[in-house]
């Protein structure tokens, strides 16, 4: 019997139950869901009020490390870089789409917005990627399961919203957005669309049972988006946004970096892309990140500390 701690949401339960679905179908292993109550859900202050998406995590990690579960499934955008003592990351499946979509009323795009129209996110990397648009919509903070946010737009409170696809298709909601949003002008947070299972560290039956759900290609380029996070020395709630590919190039497999660091005023953001080796991730990211913060990066998010 494997205990797998999952926070309450519509979005954590769904994914949690595609792991256990996984993981019973793989080795025929009897998989328990165990609801965790986080910081993030019981609070409805600004992400980075109560310490960002790592409150999401914290909870959840407590129980692994106290074995009250001996498996957590996490969204990996949600996960800070830093390594968690005791813990290890024993399996990232398959990436669900990564990009971000717009939920508008009246089936509208971002192109199509007039000006003012009001925009809910409270990202600070979206905030900074729709400034830089120079569309003249006017950006307003959110919070809240999938469910409330849409609900903005169906009410009539927001003209839009932007959220992660990755989160609609696991919930059957896909259909609902309006424009899915090319990452040449939105390039999503490190991680988003991929799942993050961790267990303890000397959990070694756990970790067996992991290991036919990673995805080495996923693995990579997530790699690479969190090294180049965490060499910027940016936490979740910076304007930062990655996205890596694993292609077919010259040389067989090629890992394509592409990253964007902004700040949340609408100035010009920070671009760049680097190309290796699938498995020389983690050099990758900081590759490219060294040369972000030479081009003025580490000013530009300074500048950006949200109120
Ligand atoms: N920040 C919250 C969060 N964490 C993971 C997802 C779903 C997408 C994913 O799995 O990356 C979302 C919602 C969103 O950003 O719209």
């Amino acid at each position: 019997m494997i205990r797998l701690g999952t926070r309450a949401s519509a979005l954590a339960t769904t994914q949690s139950g595609w792991v256990a679905d996984r993981l019973r179908e793989a080795h025929g292993v009897e998989v328990e869901l165990v609801e965790i109550s986080t910081e993030g859900d019981r609070s409805s202050a600004p992400l980075a009020q109560i310490g960002g998406t790592g409150v999401f995590v914290a909870a959840v990690r407590e129980a692994l490390l106290d074995g009250t579960v001996d498996l957590a499934v996490h969204s990996l955008k949600d996960l800070p870089t830093t390594p968690a003592d005791g813990l290890t990351l024993a399996a990232v499946p398959q990436r669900e789409d990564p990009r971000d979509v717009l939920i508008a009323r009246d089936g509208l795009t971002l192109g199509e917005l007039p000006r003012g129209a009001r925009v809910g996110t409270g990202s600070p990397r979206r905030i900074s990627q729709l400034n830089a648009l120079g569309l003249g919509i006017e950006i307003t903070g959110l919070r809240g399961n999938v469910d409330t946010r849409i609900r903005k737009v169906t009410s009539g409170d927001l003209d839009g919203i932007v959220l992660a696809r990755a989160g609609l298709l696991r919930l059957g909601r896909a259909d609902e957005a309006t424009e899915i949003l090319d990452p040449i002008q939105m390039l999503p947070a490190p991680g988003q669309g991929a799942l993050a299972c961790e267990c303890r560290a000397d959990d070694a039956a756990t970790t067996a049972l992991l290991a036919v759900l990673d995805d080495p290609d996923t693995r990579a380029a997530v790699t690479a988006e969190r090294a180049l996070l965490n060499t910027l020395e940016a936490g979740c709630s910076a304007p930062v946004g990655a996205l890596a590919d694993v292609v077919w190039g010259d040389d067989g497999d090629e890992l394509w970096l592409r990253a964007v660091v902004g700040d949340l005023s609408g100035a010009p953001v920070i671009r760049r892309s680097a190309v290796g080796a699938p498995a020389e991730a983690a050099a990758l990211g900081r590759r490219l990140a060294q040369e972000m913060l030479a081009d003025g990066a580490d000013q530009l998010m300074g500048s950006a500390t949200p109120a």
